[in-house]
């Protein structure tokens, strides 16, 4: 699983998803769109929206799932809940990751139940270009005890529990922060995000364009 705002989603979204499957050998990729996101104010595009950009951008692309589960629920779009969903569908003995970026892992204390979450799914920490991994003092010694590693080693005994920091092969330096204000300015998003996104937005006229 790999959630996100996706506002709008963008080539290191797509391309993390992709390599994050072939590193692991995972089945599939389900991108997950936060329906309220839990720590940040609600974006002014809209759930719906969020979700037809990131179909259109995956585009069929194989091993990768645009997956709607949490614009069904109300409420702050909690990944505990969404785990807890997957872990129902898939059964006690699959092995579940959910992957989240450098930015988001420094902020895992702040999350809803971080400890539960383990029980759940493995935890993989996706490596951000031109951001140093920089975790509070408390939640480095807290993940110390679950830190798995290599891959292997991930896997080794449990289907959720341990944690890993993954480089992948193309880091990309794009956020969506950083597309949306290229849009308010009048600057162009070619090659930050699929054709049929670029698209989209100038379709709906998104993000103030
Ligand atoms: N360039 C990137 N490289 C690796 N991981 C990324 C990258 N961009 C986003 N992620 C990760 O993907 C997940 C979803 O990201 P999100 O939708 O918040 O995109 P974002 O570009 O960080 O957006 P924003 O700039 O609005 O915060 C998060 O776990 C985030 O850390
Ligand atoms: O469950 C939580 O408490 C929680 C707190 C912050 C973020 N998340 C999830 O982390 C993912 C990345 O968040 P974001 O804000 O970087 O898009 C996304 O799926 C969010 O729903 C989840």
């Amino acid at each position: 699983m790999l959630g996100g705002t996706f506002n709008p989603v963008h080539l290191a979204h797509l391309r993390s998803a992709v390599e994050l499957g072939e590193a692991l050998a995972l089945d599939r990729v389900h991108m997950v769109p936060c329906h309220v996101p839990p720590h940040r104010d609600e974006p002014a595009t809209s759930a719906v929206d969020r979700l037809a950009m990131l179909k259109a951008g995956i585009d069929g692309a194989s091993g990768l799932l645009a997956d709607d589960r949490e614009l069904k629920r109300d409420g702050p779009s909690w990944s505990l809940d969404t785990l807890r969903s997957l872990r129902e569908e898939y059964g006690p003995d699959v092995r579940l990751v959910m992957a989240i970026g450098d930015d988001a892992f420094e902020r895992l204390d702040q999350w809803r139940a971080p400890a539960a979450l383990f029980d759940y799914a493995h935890l993989v920490v996706i490596a951000r270009p031109g951001h140093k991994l920089s975790l509070p003092e408390e939640l480095g010694e807290w993940l110390k005890a679950r830190h798995a590693a290599d891959p292997a080693a991930l896997f080794d005994d449990a289907p959720a529990g341990r944690w890993l920091r993954l480089s992948l092969p193309s880091p990309m330096a794009i956020s969506s922060t950083d597309i949306r204000a290229r849009l308010c300015a009048g600057d162009s998003i070619r090659f930050l995000v699929p054709r049929a996104v670029e698209r989209y937005i100038r379709d709906h006229g998104l993000y103030d364009q």
